[in-house]
């Protein structure tokens, strides 16, 4: 076949390619997806499902002047492809390759940073409102899936587009999924507007008034365009976009370039917000993640022909543990419900929607609104576990300040994914939450140091009448021997090894590591106490006042940012009570982490065994 790939490398190239090339090429970026992705894994589903949408748009748009915006960015494959990164495609999401969400810094054609849902309506927004001020004539088009139309941002932002009027297109690309099956009632919607036979019949009738209109000027083609696409739903009512002040052109066959392309320069035409409504299938063209699109939204290295996980080894999760731990409880405790925010598989909770479908809400891509539902229930007397990744927890800061803490409600929040989650790199490191959760007042926040504490936490929230967070990481739980944590009490350390030259407070994912470190250091002679401290708020303040008092040097570890963080926490306890020990900080630096495996993101930012041990040995030889 005919190499169209390495011709393409801007989208300039596509201009001239007759509609057959362009299929033919669809064909060869998923084949370039497939056979990648199965050596450094990604987000794969996705990417395969808007090839041909991808296409249309680089054929008919003048990018970069022309934008396109993606959400959450996980899609967006092709686009690195046709863009001019085919040769980097092999370093996807490794250390020092490319991202694997669009990055301002890698291309002119990734029109914003992304990785978090629901935000690319209100970008183009903004993009479109600063286009109209400097007086340009910029195409801009957001490319927003169905899994991220359940967010309130993306109605905010819609409802804003509508009453402003502006110039952009929203392409909805609904492939009824979200990572595993969308949910609610805008997904409910979504399916009648696919099968509506009214909206089809219209269609058609459209389509012959088009054609029966004469030829026209310019100026009056927008007017038209305008007036036919609102007699179409004058035929059906109530079609939800159009209230919110868009034009709705759809639903149409996301797989099809040439209608594709026909509607991206109707919307064009028609001026003011349009919406585009395309079907697609998440993981087209690759049987195994079409019959599978949840478990190949998000994969590692994979065997092409069967499609299996090259990594076979049944792993001990901290997710696995939280999701057991919590379906253990739950059949003792009628009251323990869960909750997540589009999460059910990341999080293990699809396990306890089995056991429990009644004590279950996936609430869709909505953090906010799944901590104040969390604190609802709390309101009426049940036990809401809200689990969420840490870095999605972001989002709903306030939900946390406004709606449980001032009402002291026991909501647990289970963090997962919490420290250096590894290749989607900067907008997921959940690297911040000790810091924005800490100085909320009425807050517990907890950390443990692998499953037998993980287990002794979820019990201990389950039973606490307070707010209370704990937060675990993405990955393997740290191998022990399995006992039962009886004397965890809020605020109280464990004291793990007792030395004469200085102490470290460790928290969490460190505590490990730090012993390890500190039997390393036994052997060249400098001898320390590890605490593994548990709590970050409270603080065990008597413990470490002690130990302030009896050394002159304290370390404190954290997969966290520095500031802010547990050894701030740690910093402003001594100061408050006059202490002249010497604190070293040991935790991650005040930027954004970037991506690559989650081991050598440790090591470069000095948080494996060699580094904490480095940074010590360099403290206490200071004298
Ligand atoms: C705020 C936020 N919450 C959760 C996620 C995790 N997440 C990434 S993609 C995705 C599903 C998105 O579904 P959709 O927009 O329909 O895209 P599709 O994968 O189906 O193409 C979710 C829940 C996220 N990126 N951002
Ligand atoms: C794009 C996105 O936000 C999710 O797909 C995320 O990448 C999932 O992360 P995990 O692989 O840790 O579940
Ligand atoms: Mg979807």
């Amino acid at each position: 076949m005919d190499d169209l790939l390495s011709k393409v490398n801007s989208p300039q190239d596509l201009k001239n390619l007759s509609i057959e090339s362009l299929y033919k090429l669809a064909q060869q970026i998923r084949d370039e997806i497939i056979i990648n992705l199965s050596q450094t894994g990604g987000h794969l589903a996705s990417s395969l499902g808007v090839v041909e949408l991808t296409i249309a748009l680089h054929s008919i748009l003048d990018s970069p002047k022309d934008k396109i915006i993606w959400d959450v960015g996980h899609q967006a494959y092709a686009h690195k492809i046709l863009t001019g990164r085919r040769a980097d495609f092999k370093s996807l999401r490794k250390l020092n390759g490319i991202s694997g969400f669009p990055k301002r810094i890698e291309s002119v054609h990734d029109q914003v940073d992304v990785g978090h849902s629901s935000t690319s309506i209100s970008s183009a927004l903004g993009i479109a409102c600063a286009r109209d001020i400097k007086g340009d004539d910029d195409t801009i088009v957001a490319v927003i899936g169905d899994g991220a139309l359940t967010a309130g941002m993306a109605f905010e932002a819609l409802n804003h587009a509508g009453h402003l009027q502006k110039d952009m297109i929203v392409i909805l690309n609904d492939n009824e999924m979200s990572i595993s099956e969308n949910v609610g009632a805008v997904s409910n919607y979504l399916d009648k507007l696919r099968t509506n036979p009214k909206i089809h019949r219209a269609k058609k009738d459209l389509g012959h008034l088009i054609n029966a209109i004469p030829a026209i000027g310019d100026h009056l083609l927008k007017t038209a365009n305008r007036v036919k696409n609102s007699l179409k739903y004058l035929l059906v009512s109530g079609i939800l976009f159009e209230e919110f002040g868009f034009t709705y052109l759809g639903p149409i066959d996301g797989h099809n370039i040439k209608v594709l392309q026909e509607h991206i320069k109707d919307a064009q035409k028609i001026g003011g917000p349009v919406l585009i409504h395309t079907i697609t299938t998440k993981g087209k063209g690759y049987t195994p993640a079409e019959e599978e699109p949840a478990k190949f939204h998000g994969v590692g290295p994979f065997n092409i022909r069967t499609g299996e996980g090259k990594n076979k080894k049944q792993r001990r999760t901290y997710t696995n543990i939280f999701s057991q731990t919590l379906i253990d409880l739950a059949k003792d405790d009628s009251e323990i419900v869960a909750i997540t925010a589009a999460m059910p598989s990341g999080t293990g909770l699809n396990k306890f929607a089995q056991e429990f479908p009644k004590r279950f809400y996936d609430v869709g891509i909505a953090e906010q609104h799944a901590i104040t539902l969390g604190a609802g229930l709390a309101l009426n007397g049940v036990k809401p576990f809200v689990t969420l990744y840490s870095t999605f927890l972001q989002r709903g800061y306030d939900q946390v300040m406004h709606d449980v803490c001032i009402q002291n409600l026991p909501v647990k929040l289970a963090i997962d994914r919490a420290g250096i989650v590894g290749r989607d790199g900067e907008t997921h490191q959940g690297v911040f939450d000790y810091a924005f959760l800490r100085h909320l007042p009425n807050m517990t926040v907890m950390a443990p140091k692998d499953e037998n504490e993980l287990k002794a936490m979820i019990k201990l929230a389950a039973n606490y009448n307070r707010p209370i967070a704990l937060r675990y990481p993405r990955g393997e739980v740290v191998g022990v021997e399995r006992v039962e944590i009886d004397d965890l009490e809020i605020g109280k350390a464990e004291v793990l090894c007792e030395g004469k030259d200085g102490a470290i407070l460790a928290i969490g994912s460190m505590v490990y590591p730090a012993l390890e470190v500190v039997n390393d250091l036994a052997k060249e002679g400098i001898d320390l106490t590890v605490v593994n401290s548990r709590f970050v708020k409270p603080l065990d303040q008597e413990l470490i006042l002690g130990l302030a008092d009896k050394y002159n040097r304290i370390f404190t570890i954290e997969e966290h940012v520095l500031q802010g963080g547990f050894g701030s926490a740690v910093a402003e306890l001594l100061l408050d009570n006059d202490s002249s020990v010497r604190l070293t900080r040991i935790g991650l630096p005040d930027k954004f982490i970037e991506h690559g495996s989650s081991e050598e993101l440790l090591a470069r930012y000095g948080l494996d065994i060699e580094g904490i041990k480095k940074r010590i040995k360099e403290v206490m030889q200071e004298g």
